[in-house]
């Protein structure tokens, strides 16, 4: 079990890809509720962080540990059932089913039924069937989408994929909620209202929020703290405040300029 009260565990963690050591020795900790950002310019490794952790890469090396348990290089699947989930930079729903049924699908590996209960559609499998729908609609409710239930996701207006996203996530009931650059394509409004959300499914449901943002705005309004990347290693980790004054830092993203 890692120290403290580190929830999410991450050290040693690097990935090769061929000649390219995108990810080089990153190391950090998330805390039980804590919202936790990575920054870093353009090819920095930080998605590739993510797709480690997730479940999507298997590391080169390095540990991660969530609640004390090994789940590098588990695959997506496993992962998710351990509670930790993601979303996409670019969004990834089943565009041509309804928002309702991008819910329902998403549950569906979390549901305590097989597939012989679910071919005779016993008793234990409607009640769960029941509190999958239920479950759903209570996030298209929570999330201000009710009104769209039976439209095809790939129609909604891009600001309301994004949260048909997130509550595609939140339907599985997760401990660490992955977002990758959740802000990209959002209006001014729609960011703030980001911003409201992430602090209340913490607030609210417990989460960790692990995030990577290019918006600043938002990254240093809602972190507690902040790993900034550069070519793969860790430059900097500290506080919204602390990161803003680093001279690392800052040169870096003078240099993106
Ligand atoms: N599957 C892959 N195969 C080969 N190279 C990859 C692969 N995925 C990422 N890379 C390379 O690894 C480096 C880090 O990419 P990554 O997408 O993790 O950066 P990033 O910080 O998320 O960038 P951005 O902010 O632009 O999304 C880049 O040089 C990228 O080209």
């Amino acid at each position: 079990m890692a120290a403290g009260n580190s929830f999410l565990h991450v050290d040693g963690l690097s990935m090769r890809f061929g000649g390219l050591l995108a990810v080089d020795g990153i190391a950090f900790d998330v805390k039980e509720r804590e919202i936790f950002a990575i920054i870093g310019p353009n090819g920095a490794g930080k998605t590739t962080v993510f797709n480690c952790i997730s479940g999507f890469y298997r590391p080169t090396t390095g540990n991660i540990r969530l609640q004390g348990q090994d789940i590098a290089g588990q695959g997506s699947h496993s992962v998710a059932l351990n509670g930790l989930v993601r979303t996409f930079q670019n969004v990834r729903l089943f565009k041509h089913m309804t928002v309702l049924e991008n819910l329902l699908v998403a549950q569906h590996r979390h549901l305590s039924t097989n597939l012989l209960s679910g071919l005779f559609k016993t008793r234990s499998y409607r009640e769960s069937e029941q509190k999958a729908l239920e479950n759903a609609l209570h996030w298209l409710d929570y999330m201000g989408l009710r009104e769209f239930v039976n439209r095809e996701a790939g129609n909604l207006a891009y600001g309301h994929q994004r949260r048909l996203e997130i509550a595609r996530c939140m339907v599985t009931k997760p401990r660490v909620l992955m977002l990758d650059e959740p802000a990209a394509g959002l209006n001014p409004q729609e960011k703030k209202d980001l911003q409201g959300l992430i602090e209340k499914l913490r607030q609210e449901y417990g989460v960790a929020v692990l995030l990577i943002e290019h918006d600043m705005s938002l990254v240093m309004g809602v972190s507690e703290r902040i790993l900034v990347m550069e070519y793969g290693r860790p430059i900097a980790l500290g506080t919204p405040d602390a990161i803003q004054k680093d001279e690392r830092v800052i040169k870096a993203y003078l240099g993106e300029e």
